[in-house]
């Protein structure tokens, strides 16, 4: 790939699009619908086996064509090349990106194959035995319970599927189970009734050195121990997965039991690595395969499609034109299934970990926003809570919701039924001259009218994107998943940032650890030592210093 780097801002589409900004910035998309009711059929587009409808956002046929242009000017052809490719996007640290490697997206690295077969089969075969009740504890007794200790990429992928996918606990011969906190309190809650005979711990953790996860790993230790004895053969409950193997040896983890993760991994890439282990054990080998099926055809798609009916590519370009020229600073991501109540949570991390930076691959900063704000939550839970804010906040929140379609349950067609209603209302919602229509046929009188009728009165025009999934099964995830994965990299990569680096992160991490060392002479300043103070004369049981 040649380097010749030109940040987004000095694109000339950037300042075509700048143009149709003015144009667009007061448009309204009810009447764009309006003008336009084949808008559906020319914003939408499937692949997969997944829809999405962009039609309610507030972009039209020539805006769209200039942000793919914006996409052609960027290279992102030759973006996506590079990183199938197995380039070293990830530049700050030397390393590609090839997560899409563990699903058969692209090749992995020649050197690594043998290893990547190696580990793919260890973890089969160890979720086989556990499925099959043939993995004996310390004791003799069967394996039962496996409870997952990561956090970040180590725990939110899986937990994620697991929850949407792995079913009631009572059908399984092996329950899976997470603890992420450093809060004694989420693994108390995991081992609340668990017989540690029947338990077995997955290390998680990439670099094997964070201190959530090893805090929780030595609290495992500890109560195996005291349950099953010092001398018991301790080693019989704990796997690990890492890429730092000789840690996870030192931490005492047998040889046999260690699942090594390659470097060009990232941890909110991971779970189609090992990192996915509790995902085979509670799915089994077709679920975790379906899975990765769905993401495989996913990456095929974002590789193959041109630019204008490439999902992930016009759902990255729809975020930066929200961020960038609409000004937008959030988006809510509202999945209408119990069973996805995570994937807010998971995408956070994708996201925000990934496209909250501002550096650019020159070394120089952004001079446009970067990642928006990612939150959100279960449909029609928030419905009754948050949407208020949409509905007449003062804010532009465009809000991705996604939808499933299956099920002839009369529950499940409300909820999909609750999704589009909620996408409508949040286009039109409501004028004063229908608030007024409404309450006079609710025969209030005209003192009242004048009263109620701005209260009631909704501006609409909130943009969403609405992602339809034929049902809620592995493959849909997977494709669901990898979608989002790609839209990431669009956006990153036109904006010029490493979506694959975390020094933010890291520098939280060593705070941290600085201030948990008693002996550490690094400089606190006022707040801290203040909080500190009022912590240990709390923990003393005095009153505020
Ligand atoms: O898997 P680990 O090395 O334990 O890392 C777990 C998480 O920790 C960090 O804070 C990183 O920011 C995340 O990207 C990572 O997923």
């Amino acid at each position: 790939m040649t380097d010749t780097f030109l940040p987004p801002d000095r694109l000339p589409a950037w300042q075509a699009l700048r143009t149709h900004r003015e144009r667009l910035a007061a448009a309204r998309v009810a009447d764009l619908f309006d003008a336009d009711p084949g808008r559906f059929d020319t914003l939408s587009l499937s692949a997969c086996g997944l829809l999405a409808d962009f039609s309610r956002q507030r972009i039209d046929r020539s805006a769209l064509d200039a942000l793919i242009e914006l996409a052609h000017q960027a290279r992102l052809p030759e973006g996506v090349d590079a990183l199938f490719r197995g380039e070293r996007l990830n530049h700050t640290e030397g390393r590609a990106a090839l997560h899409m490697a563990l699903r058969g997206g692209c090749p992995p690295p020649a050197a690594d194959a043998a290893q990547l077969q190696d580990t793919a089969t260890r973890m089969r075969t160890l979720a086989r035995e556990l499925r099959a009740g043939a993995l004996k504890g310390a004791s003799g007794r069967p394996i039962r319970r496996v409870v997952n200790l990561g956090i970040g990429g180590s725990d939110l992928g899986p937990r994620m599927v697991a929850e949407a996918l792995a079913g009631p606990a009572a059908k399984h011969p092996v329950t899976v189970h997470f603890a992420a906190n450093i809060d004694p309190q989420e693994l108390d809650e995991v081992l609340s009734g668990a017989d540690p005979a029947e338990t077995l711990f997955i290390v998680a953790s990439k670099s094997f050195t964070t201190a959530e996860t090893l805090a929780n790993a030595e609290a495992a230790r500890a109560w195996l121990r005291a349950a099953l004895g010092a001398d018991a053969d301790i080693g019989a409950h704990f796997a690990a997965v890492t890429n730092a193997v000789a840690a996870a040896v030192d931490f005492g983890i047998a040889e046999q039991r260690l699942l090594p993760m390659p470097d060009w991994v990232g941890g909110r890439y991971s779970v189609w690595s090992a990192i996915g282990l509790p995902l085979l054990i509670a799915l089994g080998e077709d679920g975790f395969d379906a899975l990765l099926a769905g993401a495989r055809a996913m990456d095929e798609h974002f590789r193959s499609a041109p630019l204008a009916a490439n999902l992930p590519v016009l759902m990255g370009l729809l975020g930066l034109w929200n961020t960038d020229f609409l000004d937008q600073e959030t988006l809510a991501v509202l999945p209408y299934a119990h069973g996805l109540r995570s994937f807010p949570a998971w995408l956070q991390q994708l996201e925000m970990e990934s496209n909250g930076k501002r550096t650019l691959r020159d070394g120089s900063s952004t001079a446009v926003m970067t990642s928006p704000v990612v939150w959100g939550g279960a449909g029609t839970v928030g419905q009754h809570a948050f949407h208020q804010l949409f509905y007449q906040g003062t804010r532009a929140i465009p809000v991705d919701f996604i939808v499933v379609a299956g099920g002839e349950d009369a529950r499940r067609q409300a909820l999909a039924n609750n999704a589009l209603a909620q996408a409508a209302a949040l286009t039109h919602g409501r004028s004063l001259d229908e608030a007024v229509a409404a309450l006079r046929e609710r025969g209030a009188d005209d003192a009242e009218i004048r009263r109620l009728a701005p209260h009631l009165a909704i501006p609409g025009n909130q943009a969403s994107t609405t992602v339809l999934l034929p049902r809620l099964d592995a493959y849909s995830l997977g494709a669901l998943m990898a979608l989002y994965e790609h839209k990431v990299f669009v956006q990153g990569w036109i904006w010029g940032i490493n979506s694959f680096d975390q020094y933010g992160v890291e520098l939280g991490k060593e705070m941290a650890r600085r201030l948990s060392d008693a002996t550490s002479s690094a400089r606190r300043d006022g707040a801290t030592i203040g909080l500190q103070r009022a912590i240990a004369a709390l923990r003393r049981g005095d009153p505020y210093p």
